[in-house]
């Protein structure tokens, strides 16, 4: 058997990208995936996409963990999906599409893509992190040598640890470099590593440094894979709304796996 493929990156989180508008990928088969993931003997991914026809959105995205597991939501990855239903011509400059956790617009521009997260409330505050879903769940805590941190070292026992389980979550570190710039690192759970990037990742970091340290909208993050911007608009009762996720997503190659 085969597959028709596509590799799409966005700030350096790279998938697997599949129109699967005639469903005939075996969404079943975690060991598929995660072979298809793998970067010695398949393609090479974070995560795998299956791009799907919806009756009430111009299309449905369906996320993979490297790992093989369906995961919950990814930001670089809607943003990767846009771009791939705008290359295959399914809209033209606006989408509305459907994700694990619900409906999202977006508009591409040649440069960026501009992607909707959902409304974000219920930020925990603890003394060592804060942890907040942002479609994922996302631990984020405050550094002030990013560049050294051993990211996978630190991040990969939080990650397991008993407060997040059994699900467990993403961990992100995050210098404040001045007054509108941040630099965020993350160790993604379902990849068990650290990404070049974390679209739902570097969202929580600027939710939660408004929250803690009073930055205002918009926020420019550098990754170890690019630069990306997150806008919102914090509410009265503590909730984030109007949350946009703003940065490159572009197509790397495509080709034909056998399996
Ligand atoms: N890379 C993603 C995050 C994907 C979700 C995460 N791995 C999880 O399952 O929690 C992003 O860009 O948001």
């Amino acid at each position: 058997m085969t597959i028709d493929f596509y590799k799409y990156q966005g700030t350096g989180n790279d998938f697997v990208m599949i129109d699967d508008r005639a469903e005939t990928f075996p969404v079943q088969d975690q060991a598929l995936v995660a072979h298809l993931c793998h970067r010695r003997f398949g393609i090479g991914a974070d995560g795998l996409i299956l791009l799907r026809n919806d009756p009430d959105y111009d299309f449905r995205m369906i996320y993979f963990n490297a790992d093989g597991a369906e995961g919950s939501m990814c930001g670089n990855g809607g943003r990767c999906i846009v771009r791939f239903a705008h290359d295959l011509g399914v809209f033209d400059r606006r989408t509305r599409f459907i994700a694990v956790d619900g409906a999202h617009e977006a508009e591409v521009t040649p440069d960026v893509v501009a992607l909707k997260m959902n409304t974000v409330s219920g930020m925990t505050v603890q003394p060592h992190y804060i942890f907040l879903n942002t479609g994922s769940p996302h631990v984020v805590k405050f550094t002030e040598d990013l560049e050294s941190l051993d990211v996978v070292a630190e991040g990969r026992p939080i990650r397991y640890s008993e407060p997040f389980a059994p699900g467990g979550t993403n961990v992100n570190y995050v210098q404040v470099l001045d007054e509108q710039h941040l630099f965020v690192r993350t160790y993604e759970r379902g990849v068990e590593d650290e990404t070049y990037s974390c679209g739902t990742g570097v969202t929580a970091a600027a939710l939660a440094v408004h929250r803690q340290y009073g930055l205002s909208s918009p926020i420019a993050i550098r990754t170890l894979g690019g630069d990306l911007r997150v806008a919102f608009t914090p509410q009265q009762d503590g909730s984030f709304r109007d949350i946009s996720l703003i940065g490159p997503a572009h197509r790397v190659f495509g080709g034909q796996v056998s399996y």
